[in-house]
């Protein structure tokens, strides 16, 4: 966790929800850029399997965009990649805010990988799903400040990473959904997805959705409060750049330890309930039922198609 104060920057060794906000060591440093300076832009881009992530040193913000062809669906790769880069984004005191994108300009991301849950061995199930939880971990508990913009449709796993972002910007586009659509697939959203939305859109609306696997277009996602604004899809990254600029605008150490108190419930009921979060998935994906269900929605994906 990074805190500025008076020239003097804080660091401490982690997410503001893993370590909390004690043990703060000084370090000097200078004061980064409080607003995004275009002029004097210093791209420094890095990993770029699944994504790109460029980070501006003038203004402290990265911008990961997702490229994993043909949908940037998290696969075990993906997952573990993303969640390096955001470990690498956290630890760099140069860093302040990250935009999270897609290179697909109809697909921000399809959601988890859904060959890495069909057909697998339990073993296999079991470090998927501690990637996927870690990378909730590290996108909900981070110190930066988080925007998603979504340049396109956004089911399932794709909502819980816009979900787990601090502010969300859609493209203005009726063909595109966002929604946690997990009960169409005959599967079930698991706590901490259902957490996520609650802390977004409020109770009644998430149990509504979660039930009927919901996905909204992007005039109804805004409606409920699932997105907070609707922008031109070739004016998003702009605009997502400048909300973030208000957002870098207030104090770090005040809004970290704000963000902190609101989300440390949420992530501590993952973090002392891992293993058992794990061993649910495990068993309940392992199921000839649930199988079933996967397999005839991977076919119908596929039909769709042709
Ligand atoms: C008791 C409690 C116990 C708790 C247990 C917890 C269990 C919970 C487990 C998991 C939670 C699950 C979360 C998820 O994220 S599941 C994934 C949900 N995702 C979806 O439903 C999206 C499905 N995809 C689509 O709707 C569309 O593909 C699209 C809108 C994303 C893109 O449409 P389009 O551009 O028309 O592309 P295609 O449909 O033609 O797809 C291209 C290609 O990609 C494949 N594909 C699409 N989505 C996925 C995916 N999620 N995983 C893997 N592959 C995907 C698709 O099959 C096509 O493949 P191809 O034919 O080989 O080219």
């Amino acid at each position: 966790m990074a805190v500025l104060l008076n020239g003097l920057r804080l660091v401490s060794s982690g997410n503001l929800s893993l370590h909390g906000i004690k043990s703060l060591q000084y370090k000097s440093t200078r004061i980064l850029c409080q607003l995004p300076c275009k002029s004097s832009y210093q791209g420094r881009p890095f990993s770029n399997k699944n994504m790109t992530v460029e980070l501006d040193n003038n203004t402290g913000v990265a911008v990961i965009q997702m490229k994993k062809p043909p949908v940037n669906s998290l696969s075990l790769e993906f997952l573990t990649e993303f969640a390096i880069n955001m470990e690498k984004l956290e630890m760099d005191r140069e860093c302040r805010g990250v935009v999270l994108t897609s290179s697909n300009p109809k697909i921000f991301s399809a959601g988890l990988d859904i060959n890495e849950m069909y057909g697998k061995t339990p073993e296999h199930s079991g470090e998927f799903w501690r990637a996927v939880q870690e990378m909730w971990l590290k996108l909900y508990g981070s110190n930066m400040v988080t925007i998603a913009a979504i340049n396109g449709s956004s089911p399932a796993g794709g909502c819980l990473m816009a979900l787990a972002c601090d502010y969300r910007i859609m493209a203005d586009n009726p063909k595109y959904a966002i929604g946690l659509n997990e009960t169409k697939l005959g599967i079930v959203a698991p706590f901490w997805f259902k957490d996520s939305m609650i802390n977004v859109i409020g109770r009644r609306a998430t149990e509504h959705s979660l039930q009927l696997g919901l996905m909204y277009s992007a005039s109804n996602a805004l409606k409920i409060g699932l997105v907070d604004q609707l922008v031109a899809q070739d004016k998003i990254m702009t605009h997502a750049l400048s909300v973030m600029s208000e957002w870098l605008a207030i104090p770090d150490h005040a809004r970290q330890i704000t963000k902190s108190m609101m989300r440390k419930p949420t992530l501590d009921r993952l973090l002392t309930n891992r293993e058992s979060d794990i061993q649910n998935f495990v068993n309940f994906i392992s199921k000839d039922s649930i199988q079933k269900s996967l397999q005839l929605y991977l076919e119908m994906l596929k039909q769709r198609k042709s």
